[in-house]
């Protein structure tokens, strides 16, 4: 159940709290845990705070970066306990969990936790497509992060009880690029964007920020990717065409 829905946490400190998430993780139906580089894993406190969950623990995959965890997934989505500088599109936890279960039908999807200290960087959050806050008391809404994972679980669970709507004949063939894909297209829009004098190549400032926002709230298809990718392609070869010839 769950296969292809990821459970992502970051740079954890505590094994205590890999046991907890494990267990809150199973007793709703989740089994695909991904750390990344974890401060202490393996660790006999994992297993200890993992009570009758102790058997996913093999099964647990341990990568260096969150781009390799979230690699190949059509919709991220990033968690925090506070309202960052920069705004995000956003999910309440009911339609976080209606969200994954929908599109996990059509391929791999993840779910982000933060680091217990300093949570996600904004760079990280800006990997994601959607955030998500639990709705919690103002004056103290951070919650520790196996709570977190439970409470989010639990709206997964909840959300594939309920009959999902049919999808629509006209979206059946909608392929959404994955991570990799968006990453490479960002990769070609700034080296563009660099050509063209737009921005200053190593200094973009906040515009590929605010460029990452608009294309994951856009959501574009494959097909309009390509699209896009082919212009990107044509600024460039012209950009180069124009180059004034160097003397040396
Ligand atoms: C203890 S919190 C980190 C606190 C950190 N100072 C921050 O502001 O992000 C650890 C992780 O638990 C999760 N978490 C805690 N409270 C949350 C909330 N209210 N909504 C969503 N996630 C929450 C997030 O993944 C967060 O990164």
């Amino acid at each position: 159940m769950f296969d292809s829905i990821r459970i992502v946490m970051l740079r954890t400190w505590h094994p205590g709290n890999i046991g907890s998430a494990l267990r809150a993780m199973k007793t709703m139906g989740l089994a695909r845990l991904i750390l990344v580089d974890p401060h202490q894993f393996p660790h006999p406190e994992v297993a200890t705070m993992a009570a009758g969950a102790d058997d996913l623990i093999d099964s647990v995959e341990v990568v260096s970066s969150l781009e390799e965890a979230i690699a190949g997934c059509r919709l991220v989505v990033g968690t925090s306990a506070r309202s960052r500088s920069f705004p995000w599109p956003m999910l309440t936890s009911r339609e976080c969990g209606e969200k994954l279960v929908q599109e996990s039908a059509t391929g791999d999807v993840a779910l982000v936790f933060g680091q217990e200290t300093s949570g996600m960087t904004n760079d990280e959050l800006q990997q994601c497509h959607f955030h998500v806050s639990i709705d919690a008391n103002p004056d103290y809404p951070v919650l520790n992060v196996a709570s977190a994972v439970q409470i989010l679980c639990y709206e997964i669970k909840q959300a594939s009880l309920i009959e999902q709507p049919p999808v629509k004949e006209e979206h059946d063939d909608t392929v959404y690029p994955d991570t990799r894909q968006m990453d490479q297209f960002y990769e070609q829009l700034e080296l563009a964007l660099g050509d063209i004098n737009f921005i200053i190549r190593q200094h973009p400032g906040k515009i590929m920020t605010k460029l990452r926002r608009f294309f994951n709230r856009a959501r574009p298809e494959q097909e309009e990717l390509n699209i896009l990718r082919g212009v990107l392609s044509r600024v460039r070869q012209n950009a180069a065409a124009n180059q004034p010839e160097s003397n040396d």
